[in-house]
């Protein structure tokens, strides 16, 4: 049986100490509620994975979706994608998120080979895949962790190979960047978050989401090895990258 999901209420009440956020039961209880009402574009993105994968991954291709959550990704392929398609390997460090994954997959795709790996991405030991989606998970690394993972990411990819990079973004000039965010809360308040629950959002997130900019994202990405980047997508401070590791 799949769990109930639930409206996203965690900040809507003051709370005396806002701890820093997790990926707890409370945050799985209402995470598909969550991300669809404070992501600009999250469903258009998952929606041009399978296109993507239409497009780049060879048949029958191993596919990685880091820090998969409750498995959206990998329904979108698998939606897109006839199941001798795409072998699929999720991998999230919270129990509560891939214990729900599993039943998500064993209901909604039961052809299709979905895989679901509850372990650290930065320790995993990792097979070579065509494809790697990291749909806004990086972010959630200590910074200093990004460089390793992405060259591993990079190693692991075979020639052709794609990596997907959707993240948060800060925009380099001051200015632009207060307007992206002050515009992103609009996009919050007119998904129905109140002011209390914006700002105490905002103070859990703090040094648990640290941003990196477009720029930086671009280099990281070249200097792993990857010979080729762009920015497919951006909506306000959220954007998605495709890097192409050479043929
Ligand atoms: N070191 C880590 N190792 C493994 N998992 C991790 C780690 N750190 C964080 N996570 C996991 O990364 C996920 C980030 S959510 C991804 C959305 C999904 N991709 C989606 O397409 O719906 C993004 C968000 O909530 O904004 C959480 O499930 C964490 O447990
Ligand atoms: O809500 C925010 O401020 C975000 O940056 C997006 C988000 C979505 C889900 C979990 C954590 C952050």
């Amino acid at each position: 049986m799949n769990s109930p999901s639930y409206r996203d209420a965690i900040f809507s009440t003051p709370l005396d100490r806002v701890a820093r956020f997790s990926f707890d039961e409370q945050v799985v209880a209402c995470f598909p509620d969550m991300i669809r009402r404070s992501v600009p574009g999250y469903g258009q993105i998952l929606g041009m994975l399978g296109v993507l994968a239409q497009r780049h991954l060879r048949h029958g291709a191993h596919v990685y979706d880091l820090g998969c959550s409750l498995g959206a990704a990998g329904l979108a392929l698998a939606a897109h994608l006839p199941a001798e398609a795409f072998r699929y390997s999720g991998v999230d460090l919270s129990p509560a998120m891939v214990e729900r994954a599993r039943q998500t997959f064993a209901a909604e795709c039961p052809q299709h080979a979905m895989n679901v790996i509850e372990g650290d991405i930065r320790s995993l030991d990792y097979e070579t895949s065509g494809m790697v989606m990291l749909n806004f998970t990086l972010q959630f690394l200590p910074p200093e962790d990004r460089d390793a993972l992405i060259k591993r990411l990079y190693d692991c990819l075979e020639p052709g190979g794609v990596l997907i990079l959707s993240e948060k973004v800060v925009d380099p000039d001051e200015r632009d960047n207060a307007w992206r965010v002050e515009r992103y809360h609009d996009f919050k308040r007119a998904n129905g978050y109140s002011e209390l629950e914006i700002s105490q959002k905002r103070t859990a997130l703090e040094n648990v989401l640290v941003p990196d900019t477009l720029e930086a994202h671009h280099t990281r990405l070249t200097s792993c090895g990857f010979s080729r980047s762009l920015t497919w997508f951006q909506y306000l401070n959220f954007a998605s990258l495709i890097a192409f590791k050479e043929a």
